[in-house]
């Protein structure tokens, strides 16, 4: 009989008594015990799950969000442009991941819905961190984190910071001058759709030979707003697969709320350009 197969005999290191190993650098304990089931319901670990990951996703999202919209207000953007594609890839991640949970069945997740009380995604802070940093701002959406002031000040702070696309529009405007009320607008506000933003664009997108890095800028905005313009479809969909038209636990009207939600444009001029070129 010859004896079974031990890694140790070529260097695998067994003994981790006094020395970092896996679990200590990932902070695996912290991570794995943070799974607490409000119900005898299978499903809610897949529910609890699938959440977890999606705001860690959001945090690396996050992560590189500030340092792409750094990036961008520096002499040398390229670095910022990997950045966006990561962005955009998490989101695709994301994107996969809603396959996971459209497993759980209207029969499966009425068994555990109550338990959950008046909680909801509507409620996650990173969420709407990102959805800030994007440019989607709404002071509203900051009243149910009233009573976390960290939260409040965090959120606060992204109000006052220009979004991903006002730095964008920026390192625009060195190339093609803007109008101030494009560039000193109410930080804390969304966005309004600007016909020179339009034409300026558009100057990117017919001679992208002479304005190329302007021209990869635009595409990866535009990448990023595509697959995140998936998530919030995947996630209408997914929620009427499984609770209908039935209100929301946020308080929402549901299904109602979440397609209003559809039609907001992140980079309005980008996509409304194409049709004239
Ligand atoms: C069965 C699964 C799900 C259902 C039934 C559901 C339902 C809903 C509903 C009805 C809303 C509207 C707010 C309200 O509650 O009144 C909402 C918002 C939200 N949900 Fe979900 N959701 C599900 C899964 C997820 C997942 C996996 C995520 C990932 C983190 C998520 C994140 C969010 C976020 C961020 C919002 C706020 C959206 C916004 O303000 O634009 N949801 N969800
Ligand atoms: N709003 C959902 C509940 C829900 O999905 C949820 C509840 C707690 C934590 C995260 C959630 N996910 C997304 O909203 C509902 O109305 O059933």
């Amino acid at each position: 009989m010859t004896d079974p197969y031990d890694p140790a005999r070529e260097g695998a290191q067994m003994s981790f008594d006094g020395r970092m190993s896996y679990g200590d650098y990932l902070n695996l304990q912290k991570v794995l015990d943070a799974q607490h089931p409000l119900s005898d319901a299978h499903d809610e670990m897949l529910f609890i799950i699938q959440h977890q990951t999606s705001e860690l996703w959001m945090r690396l999202a996050i992560h590189e969000l500030t340092a792409a919209r750094a990036t961008l207000q520096e002499a040398d953007r390229r670095p910022a442009f990997k950045m966006l594609a990561r962005v955009s890839r998490i989101f695709e991640q994301l994107n996969n991941a809603w396959d996971v949970l459209r497993t759980m069945t209207p029969s499966d997740y009425t068994t555990f819905r109550e338990a959950l009380g008046q909680s909801s995604g509507f409620q996650s802070h990173q969420y709407r961190q990102v959805e800030f940093m994007l440019g989607n701002r709404n002071i509203a959406l900051l009243k149910p984190h009233a009573h976390r002031p960290g939260i409040t000040a965090l959120l606060t702070g992204e109000l006052a910071q220009p979004s991903l696309y006002d730095v964008a529009l920026r390192a625009l405007n060195q190339s093609f001058p803007l109008p101030d009320e494009v560039l000193d607008r109410a930080l804390e506000q969304p966005h309004a759709e600007s016909e020179a933003v339009a034409a300026a664009w558009s100057k990117v997108y017919r001679d992208p030979q002479t304005h190329w890095e302007l021209y990869e800028l635009a595409e990866k905005l535009v990448d990023l707003e595509d697959y995140f313009r998936r998530w919030r479809f995947n996630h209408v969909t997914t929620v009427e697969r499984v609770i209908g038209f039935k209100r929301g636990t946020g308080g929402t009207g549901g299904i109602s709320y979440l397609k209003r939600m559809l039609d907001v444009e992140l980079f309005p001029e980008l996509w409304h350009l194409r049709t004239d070129l």
